[in-house]
């Protein structure tokens, strides 16, 4: 057994940390800040972070292949330049629902951009049920709805072989698996793969690693659980510093570390003392295991 260390990199209180991913050439993890309305950049040489405040609570970021990135913001997808800090809409969803934003999303591996909305928070985890749908964001902007009745839109990556797309509503408390069909990015038959136990807290982001298994971080769980997607088994347990951990990512020299975002928003005084790192960033090494580098998309 390897001996596994968890290390907080970013000591920084973030509203709700959200959506990492790795950027191999740069040696960075981009990630957002939720309601904190920022675009975030930690360099791992630097140990620096640089920010970008945007106008709308931002649910998700992407690799984008033409440079920069890709958001999930508001009830927009939009693309940010880094580099002059401009944003530009490339398309709009759930037009008729004004208190709808965008949550989670991922590229899949043939480039398109998939994220999901919610209703805003009433307060966190609370929210008017039903309202959220999940959506790609295609190659030439075009967008396509796969279904609606959504509470929390979450976690979301693909099976090795790209047969499977996984899926979390987080107040379904389950992880979900719907086959997926890479030529068309058109998804069907979703069924239950595991549903989280009580002691785990809500399904929030997730991501797969090189051995085909799942790790689902745990708002008000304190931790990442994996997941065996064959036999729909929870086969491992990572606890974390604090309660609100809300996604995970693998990252660093040849995806062996594991970055974990987290959450301080709606935690009572004497919790926030507690658990002081709330909000930070946090990384894991010593899993064992390695992930996948994340695809830029292509549009
Ligand atoms: O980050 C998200 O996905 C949501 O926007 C958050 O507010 C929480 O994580 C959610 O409430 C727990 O499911
Ligand atoms: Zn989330």
């Amino acid at each position: 057994m390897s001996s596994i260390k968890i290390d907080c990199v970013v000591s920084e209180t973030y509203k709700i940390g959200e959506s990492p991913v790795w950027e191999e050439k740069e040696g960075t993890l981009v990630f957002v800040d939720i309601t904190g309305q920022k675009v975030c950049r930690w360099d791992s040489s630097t140990k620096k972070v640089q920010s970008v405040s945007v106008e709308a609570p931002i649910g998700s970021v992407a690799l984008r292949k033409s440079g920069g990135y890709v958001l999930a913001m508001g009830n927009t997808f939009s693309a940010l330049n880094w580099e002059d800090q401009t944003v530009a809409t490339l398309a709009r969803v759930d037009e008729d629902k004004p208190n709808n934003r965008f949550n989670d999303g991922k590229v899949d591996p043939e480039g398109r951009f998939l994220a999901g909305t919610m209703s805003q928070e009433i307060r966190p985890a609370v929210v008017e049920r039903n309202q959220g749908s999940l959506f790609t964001l295609y190659p030439d902007h075009s967008v396509v709805k796969h279904f609606d009745m959504v509470d929390i839109s979450n976690g979301l990556d693909w099976s090795l072989d790209h047969k499977t797309l996984y899926y979390i509503d987080s107040l379904s408390f389950k992880v979900d698996a719907l086959d997926y069909d890479m030529k068309t990015g058109k998804s069907s038959n979703r069924r239950t793969l595991y549903k989280l136990q009580q002691d785990e807290g809500i399904p929030d982001g997730m991501c797969i690693d090189a051995e085909g298994k799942l790790w689902v971080a745990c708002y008000n769980g304190g931790r990442v659980i994996r997941i065996d997607p064959e036999t729909g088994k929870q086969i491992q347990t990572v606890k974390l510093p604090t309660d609100k951990t809300t996604s995970c990512c693998f990252g660093g020299p040849d995806y062996s570390e594991m970055y974990v975002t987290s959450a301080c928003e709606g935690m009572d005084e004497e919790l926030k003392k507690r658990q002081p790192q709330s909000g930070g960033i946090y990384k894991i090494t010593g899993l064992g295991v390695k992930g996948i580098a994340p695809t830029a998309f292509a549009g």
